[in-house]
């Protein structure tokens, strides 16, 4: 899934300047100026809310308003999943023939997934208490295997990526997975846009990313290899009864054990790879303001440990869910399609990918006033529209409900566990592999460079 600065990345770079201004969340804080509103307006004013251009040598057509994208998939019934999906599976693993493995993907795992990670089966699956356990875990070693018994100083990236990653890593496949893979994970993260893109061929470019995606898909492989050949064996110490499903419908599909990884893995990545710039980004603006972050202390810490429902941190993490930005639906049209929508028409051709951008939605100043502004009292009493990262229609995120979870307890454990204080903004050589994962900090350092980080102090309550 392409990221909003990456597609307003492109689209400027294609000297698209209005169009850019579709997608703009990366002047974050800083005020759309008038021009840019009007210039977005006029654009829409003349080709309607679908943009099409082309980027790369390919057909783009970019959707940016609510339901519009569940309208053209019902009405125009020539949109499909399974050619960005298949380009995100082989990505992520390697295989270079994943059309099986695709089609296995789309109707039997994410149907497992949808069930599971629903309200009804979170619940008795333990998944949400076997997060909160691993966090736990993670804050006794993370990251460097300090014990945070004095106050640390540490980057907040690499404070959030460790943790969440091993908090989902346990949960997902319980206490012998091996959480040192967190280093080819973060190497993978930040260099996945060389796979994504053509330059994935040009070896010297993209080593790290392919020898960081070989030796997770490797770590996959080893976890499951023993239950894999042992026919009598029909469980993983500890695993979630989604992996355990996932692993079942592997081999009912006669699946190889490298795609049966395969299926771990880009299930593992849809967990990770969003909730952890989100608990970035809501963590570093608690912590930057300090009257919100000793309100929310205050709300975490009057409330029991299982209790995730305060309203500041409901109201923070909505905020967060609408600031933040968020993977875009993505869809290929299979055929050519002509439509009339808005009073205009439009044509999309076979080979073209709608990809659904929510950042006009999520910064419109007529619904959330002065949006470039992280509030994190936004969402306190208001009955304002809900932010909508989590895409539309049949394909929505199976794992919203399991995501926000995520984010809470990230949060509320985090401020139950520590205390914190912001150090400052951190400038280092060589930019960890967190950086780029976490996008631009700008915001809070403004200083418009991504190997800028936020250096936290961090003391161990109890
Ligand atoms: C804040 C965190 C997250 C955000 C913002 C997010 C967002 C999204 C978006 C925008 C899509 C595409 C929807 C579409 O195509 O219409 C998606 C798909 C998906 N997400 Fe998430 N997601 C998050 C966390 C998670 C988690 C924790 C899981 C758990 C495994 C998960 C599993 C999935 C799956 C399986 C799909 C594919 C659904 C399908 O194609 O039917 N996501 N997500």
């Amino acid at each position: 899934m392409a990221s909003s600065s990456g597609i307003a990345f492109m689209l400027t770079i294609c000297g698209l300047p209005a169009l850019a201004g579709y997608c703009y969340l990366f002047k974050q804080e800083k005020q759309r100026s008038r021009r840019e509103y009007a210039v977005a307006e006029d654009y829409q004013d003349k080709h309607g809310p679908i943009c099409q251009t082309k980027l790369w040598g390919r057909l783009v057509a970019v959707v940016t308003k609510p339901l519009l994208l569940t309208r053209l998939e019902n009405e125009l019934k020539v949109l499909h999943t399974s050619g960005p999906r298949q380009e995100k599976i082989c990505m992520l693993t390697g295989i270079a023939d994943a059309v099986r493995l695709t089609e296995v993907m789309e109707e039997r795992m994410i149907p497992i997934t949808f069930r599971e990670l629903s309200p009804n089966g979170l619940l008795p699956s333990g998944l949400l208490t076997s997060f909160d356990k691993g966090l736990a875990l993670a804050f006794a070693t993370a990251p460097g295997h300090t014990d945070f018994t004095g106050a640390q100083n540490i980057s907040l990236s690499e404070f959030v990526s460790y943790s969440v990653f091993y908090a989902t890593a346990f949960s997902f496949f319980g206490p012998k997975f091996p959480v040192e893979s967190h280093h080819d994970f973060s190497v993978l993260a930040s260099n996945a846009h060389l796979l994504r893109s053509p330059i994935s061929r040009w070896s010297l470019v993209s080593r790290k990313a392919h020898a960081a995606r070989s030796a997770m898909m490797k770590t996959f492989s080893r976890f499951i290899e023993e239950w894999w050949y042992a026919d009598g064996l029909d469980h993983i110490e500890g695993i979630s009864p989604l992996m355990e499903r996932v692993l079942q419908a592997s081999k009912e599909e006669e699946l190889t054990m490298e795609e049966a990884a395969g299926c771990l893995f880009v299930l593992f990545c849809d967990a990770v790879t969003n909730v952890t710039p989100m608990s970035f980004w809501a963590m570093a603006h608690v912590l930057k303001d300090h009257s919100i972050y000793r309100s929310l202390r205050h709300e975490t810490r009057s409330q029991p440990a299982s209790h995730l429902y305060g309203p500041l941190l409901e109201s923070v993490v909505q905020e967060t869910l609408r600031w933040a930005p968020s993977p875009q639906p993505t869809r290929q049209a299979v055929a050519d399609a002509d439509f009339a929508l808005e009073g205009k028409r439009y044509r999309l051709k076979a080979g073209t990918q709608i990809v659904s951008d929510m950042s006009e939605y999520h910064f419109d100043m007529d619904l959330y006033p002065q949006p470039q502004i992280f509030q994190p009292k936004r969402f306190l009493g208001e009955s304002l529209p809900l932010p909508r990262p989590f895409g539309e229609g049949k394909h929505m995120c199976k794992g919203m409900y399991l995501a926000v979870f995520q984010i809470k307890s990230f949060i509320s454990n985090t401020l139950r566990s520590f205390d914190l204080r912001v150090m400052g903004c951190r400038a280092t050589d060589t930019p960890t592999e967190n950086h780029q994962q976490m996008g631009s900090i700008r915001a809070l350092a403004d200083m418009g460079d991504t190997s800028m980080d936020v250096a936290i102090s961090v003391a161990r309550r109890y």
